[in-house]
């Protein structure tokens, strides 16, 4: 395979995203007493953040309707809230979810990687490394609260999470489905679905492109737990409850132990890797395939 496209890699936009983004945090912090603590509704347009009630939580809502799709402003939005929760050593826990109804996460948005230039097919897989790597070798806890559908991206966004709590509606599945694009899951995809449910597994998986309903993620390990539709959130802040007995120098230390050689693996070839997808998802034949997997998906509804 010639892969020898050459791109400039645009670096203004995800290296500093607070300069791209008008920061939309109302009352980010309040001084109580002489000391910083978070009392309000923060976030930005599609990314809401709100602390729960339980001390040191928050909750990060995706809202980016139709289906969530990771948008290049959805990407930059989440990577710029999840680093202000980063820095706010009042929160030691975050739960993920979204407020589509019955989606979690389309995935990767398809416009972004469809009929556009090579400079911004190389800025938006910038953002989405960064996405990953953000949420992989975060030190807050996260825990999934997975609300509704979840293929590929969006499946790859919950599988950076400590932990992952699914809606028991077989309507909904979970999966890298690349391959039933025409389109190759990244290694780095790959190695986050190999720690998370061994490599047989994730073999079969990401060849067939499978999208597990519930029960069948549950057992092959994609998920944590199912519970009804309307328990999903309250279990995911249960569980980070649990999690937060442990004491976070030794949790952290743990967790990096765990996905830093993972995370190693993109970060020593971050630019590479930014030049293979655009060589591959510039070759007409992709674009081709991509443009009728969009059709089909716009067809469903005529
Ligand atoms: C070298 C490496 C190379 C490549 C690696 C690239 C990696 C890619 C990973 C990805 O994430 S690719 C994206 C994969 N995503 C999917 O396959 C999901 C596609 N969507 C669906 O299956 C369904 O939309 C849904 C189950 C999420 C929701 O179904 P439903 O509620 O019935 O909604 P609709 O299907 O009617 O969709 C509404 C609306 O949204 C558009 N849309 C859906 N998904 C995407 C998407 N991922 N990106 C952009 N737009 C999406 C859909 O076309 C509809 O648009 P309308 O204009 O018709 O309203």
């Amino acid at each position: 395979m010639a892969l020898t496209a050459v791109v400039r890699i645009p670096t203004r936009a995800l290296l500093r995203p607070w300069a791209r983004l008008r920061d939309s945090a109302l009352g980010w912090m309040e001084p109580v007493g002489g000391v910083e603590v978070s009392t309000q509704r923060f976030g930005s347009q599609r990314v809401l953040v709100e602390p729960a009630s339980a001390a040191g939580v928050a909750v990060m809502t995706f809202k980016n309707p139709p289906v969530n799709s990771l948008s290049l402003e959805l990407l930059t939005e989440l990577v710029i809230n999840l680093e202000k929760l980063e820095n706010d050593k009042t929160f030691r826990g975050v739960v993920l979810t979204s407020d589509c109804p019955g989606i979690f996460s389309a995935g990767l948005d398809l416009t972004e990687i469809c009929g556009r230039n090579p400079a911004h097919y190389a800025e938006y897989w910038k953002a989405v490394q960064e996405m990953w790597l953000r949420l992989y070798l975060s030190n807050l806890m996260l825990v999934a609260a997975i609300n509704g559908a979840c293929p590929a991206g969006g499946c790859l966004m919950s599988l950076t999470c400590d932990y992952r709590v699914m809606a028991d509606n077989p309507k909904y599945a979970i999966g890298l489905n690349e391959t039933l694009l025409g389109i190759v899951a990244p290694f780095w995809f790959k190695d986050t679905l190999v720690n998370t449910i061994g490599h047989r597994a994730s073999e079969r998986a990401l060849q067939l492109g499978l999208l597990f309903p519930p029960t069948e993620a549950l057992q092959v390990g994609m998920v944590d737990r199912l519970v009804p539709e309307d328990q999903v959130q309250s279990t995911a802040l249960s569980v980070l409850a649990q999690w937060m007995a442990i004491p976070d120098h030794a949790r952290q230390l743990t967790k990096n132990m765990m996905r830093k050689p993972t995370a190693d693996g993109l970060l020593k070839k971050r630019d590479e890797d930014i030049q293979n997808f655009v060589s591959f998802i510039s070759r007409d034949s992709i674009q081709k395939s991509l443009q009728m997997y969009l059709a089909k998906l716009r067809q469903k509804k005529g």
